[in-house]
């Protein structure tokens, strides 16, 4: 296993005019991540993401918890870990006016890399930044500048790394790009922490996942397990009287939820199962705006999970 975090726990006091704020970042994660994982950590903007990656990291200190990174003590061996990992941070830290190769460079000699020069050229070659690696940062692409700050914290080729949400805010098809990169490293044997907060990319990309809400995991599994473990179908409909709606069909469902005036059923095998909806909600004089079936999602787990719809918190916008 190359992370097992037990009960780790932050909680940040920051003191503006209104007095002392106490915000509980994060109240009690458990992680195990095996060798050459790709491990998502999913939620919604403020879950505790970041603080326990960095928490990981050795950059802050956990005030309650314990954890072996890489077979290394977090509290006692902060420095063999940190030689085992490298961390992406969200901003990424591309110098504006240094070209990426002198910055990766750096990296390589602080990183005390034997032929910082030959490493540098790989990474660079392998995040196809060979042609752009003179350029001074500033002029290059918003995906460009995230495949920089990855080869700048694999220059030294660790065992782990921390993506701290390496495709917020980058289009479709740079999305695709860095997820094809992200795959590679796992076949090349790299473990690869990631938080995200894209449903999509937690489950196209990763093997197992953590989804977090409020400083706690609140489901992990495989995204099949965790999709199964909702069940198979969802019909959503849309119509003037989804509390009523949900209780005439409940007792035909697993669970119907109505949520922000959806109603959602959860069903075992959707396609008998709706023309027996439909007709109970002309039975009972229930008129239709809409209806749709789908595989169970995510986002359906984090729903069930939480009472909430993680597209609902913002988070995918
Ligand atoms: N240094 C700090 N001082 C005070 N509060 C903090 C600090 N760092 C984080 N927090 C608070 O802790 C909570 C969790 O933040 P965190 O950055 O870990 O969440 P996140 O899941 O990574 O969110 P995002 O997707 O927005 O980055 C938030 O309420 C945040 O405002």
């Amino acid at each position: 296993m190359i992370i097992d975090a037990k009960g780790l726990k932050k909680t940040f006091t920051s003191r503006g005019r209104k007095g002392a704020r106490t915000v509980e970042a994060v109240r009690g994660v458990d992680l195990e991540v095996e060798t050459g994982q790709v491990y998502g950590v999913l939620g919604p903007n403020g879950a505790g993401k970041t603080t326990t990656i960095r928490m990981l990291a050795t950059l802050i200190r956990p005030d309650a918890g314990t954890a072996a990174i890489a077979g290394h003590d977090l509290l006692k061996e902060p420095a063999a870990i940190r030689r085992a990992l490298g961390y992406v941070s969200q901003t990424g830290g591309v110098e504006e006016q240094n070209s990426p190769r002198r910055q990766v460079m750096f990296a390589a000699r602080l990183y005390g890399v034997a032929d910082a020069a030959a490493a540098t050229d790989r990474v660079l070659k392998r995040f196809d930044l060979a042609d752009i690696a003179d350029r001074p940062g500033r002029t290059l692409s918003g995906g460009q500048k995230r495949r920089v700050s990855i080869a700048l914290g694999l220059v030294h080729t660790p065992p782990l790394l921390f993506l701290d949400e390496p495709t917020t805010g980058l289009d479709p098809q740079n999305r695709a790009n860095l997820w094809d990169r992200i795959r590679e490293l796992r076949e090349q044997g790299t473990s690869v922490l990631l938080s995200t907060h894209y449903l999509e990319e937690a489950d196209a990309l990763c093997d197992r996942l953590a989804i977090v809400d409020h400083g706690v995991v609140v489901a992990e599994g495989t995204p099949a397990e965790l999709k199964r473990e909702v069940s198979g179908d969802v019909v959503t409909l849309r119509l003037d009287e989804p509390e009523r709606a949900a209780a005439v069909l409940g007792p035909l469902a697993r669970e119907a939820r109505v949520d922000d005036q959806v109603l959602r059923v959860y069903v075992d095998d959707g396609e008998h199962t709706l023309p027996k909806l439909l007709s109970e909600l002309q039975e009972q004089r229930l008129a239709l705006t809409s209806i749709s079936l789908d595989r169970a999602t995510l986002d359906d787990v984090f729903l069930a999970k939480t009472g909430r719809s993680l597209r609902d918190t913002g988070a995918e916008a």
